[in-house]
């Protein structure tokens, strides 16, 4: 296996949205969980996906798991890698971005690294270094009370540069709309300046393209699925891939109890679990008692149990920013996100013991958790349930039979719950 391109995503829901998106260019994609073990067989492909746990834990942990990654994909043949971050940027910061992208680029040689988590399609688009949430500006957008990586700052060129120790600087819309030769020149002359890495603006899709063309020449990139789209049109473009068929694996109904488990609390998240409560049994989980430890997951999965022959289930542990920092005030950000991550896998074990084969998961560092525990080593991409939400069969031994969608906080329609267990029969 040769790969047209390596990427290394900072989270699960992240890689499978960026998979997603390779899928759709017609990039043939396998998503793994971490590094894959060398007994793993995976299918010819053009692209893997390392799906790391990362984007929340220290830089130095973060810096090596990326290294372990980078190698396997150098490995196998990649000449470019894309650090996969979230359109929303999702680090603080004490975030783990600069650093990974420092020790990348030092790895690879390279003079300049492109970044941007512009993704047109779900409205995050970058402006003079400022990244947008639709209209909004990132610090006045939902992310500013996200649970883990609360983000205040909309400058990336500052969020940036107080995470790295690479000189930052932009390339504008004004430079990017000039097509590939103008960005590049851009580039070579801010290298003369000590530059290393640059904020590249991007509002439409082909914004995005000019970048890719552009990347595709460095070995490193730094952005979300987006860049994803840019990357591969590139390589399609340079005739480095076949166009290939954009589901990757057969429809053949799996069957088997279907549940969603909900860790997000992003208004997105919290708007989809009150419309589930139309059309299937939804509990609440009480944060505080997971926290202290009180037995909500037995509990929890013993009412799932008891209904999941009748139909799917949803069991969330959401609250609204107000709730969520009263949970932290009383526990601490990082416990209490931690505990009930745990909580959530420990309920997905006990599900799938009791034969759900489909699940569906809502929030990164939540699918992280439950994808860990259930030992899935990786997911071929099928269809698209909403933008960068693919549904993924599970491959290997662990979790093989299974269908799963793992849903950015921030992604979907109101009705997603059901549009997803619609495609996952
Ligand atoms: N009610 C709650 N109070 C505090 N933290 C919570 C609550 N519910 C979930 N969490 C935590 O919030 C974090 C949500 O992050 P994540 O799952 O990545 O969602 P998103 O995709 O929206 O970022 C997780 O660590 C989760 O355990
Ligand atoms: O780029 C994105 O927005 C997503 O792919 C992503 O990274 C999702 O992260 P979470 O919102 O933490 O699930």
């Amino acid at each position: 296996m040769t790969l047209a391109l390596g990427c290394i995503a900072d989270d699960y829901t992240g890689a499978s949205d960026l998979a997603n998106t390779l899928t759709r260019q017609g990039l043939r994609t396998v998503q793994t969980i971490g590094v894959p073990a060398d007994d793993l067989a995976l299918p010819e492909v053009d692209a893997v996906v390392v799906s790391l746990k990362s984007r929340s834990i220290a830089a130095d942990q973060a810096v090596a798991k990326a290294r372990a990654a980078e190698q396997w994909l150098r490995g196998r043949g990649a000449t470019h890698v894309l650090f996969k971050i979230c359109s929303t940027f999702d680090s603080t910061d004490q975030g783990n971005i600069g650093p990974v992208m420092d020790a990348l680029r030092a790895d690879a040689g390279d003079a300049m690294v492109l970044v941007t988590p512009a993704f047109p399609e779900t409205g995050r688009t970058v402006y003079q270094g400022h990244l947008f949430v639709g209209a909004s500006p990132l610090n006045e957008s939902p992310l500013k009370d996200h649970p883990l990586n609360p983000m205040l700052d909309p400058n990336l060129v500052r969020v940036l540069a107080r995470q790295s120790h690479t000189k930052i600087s932009l390339a504008d819309l004004s430079v990017i709309a000039q097509g590939p030769a103008a960005l590049r020149k851009h580039l070579d002359d801010l290298a003369t300046r000590g530059i290393g890495a640059v904020v590249a603006d991007a509002v439409f899709e082909r914004d995005l393209e000019t970048i890719g063309a552009v990347a595709l020449a460095h070995r490193v990139s730094v952005g979300a699925s987006g860049l994803g789209l840019g990357l591969a049109r590139a390589l399609v473009g340079a005739g480095r891939i076949e166009l290939n068929q954009v589901e990757a694996f057969d429809r053949e109904s799996i069957g088997g109890f279907a549940a969603c488990l909900v860790g997000s609390c992003s208004r997105a998240t919290l708007a989809q679990v009150a419309d589930a409560e139309r059309s299937m049994p939804v509990l609440r989980l009480d944060p505080s008692a997971i926290v202290a430890g009180d037995g909500e997951a037995q509990r929890a999965a013993e009412w799932a149990i008891a209904r999941i022959a009748d139909g799917p289930v949803l069991i969330a542990s959401s609250g609204t920013p107000d709730q969520v920092a009263a949970v932290q005030a009383k526990f601490g950000r990082v416990a209490a996100g931690h505990a009930i991550e745990q909580v959530m896998a420990d309920i997905a074990v006990r599900l799938v013991e009791s034969g759900v084969r489909r699940l569906v998961i809502a929030g990164g560092e939540t699918s992280g958790a439950v994808v860990d525990r259930l030992a899935i080593p990786g997911f071929l991409v099928g269809p698209e349930i909403a933008a960068g939400v693919p549904v993924l069969r599970a491959v290997g031994a662990c979790g093989s039979g299974m269908l799963l969608a793992l849903k950015s906080g921030n992604f979907g329609g109101p009705r997603f719950f059901t549009d997803a267990l619609g495609l996952m029969s």
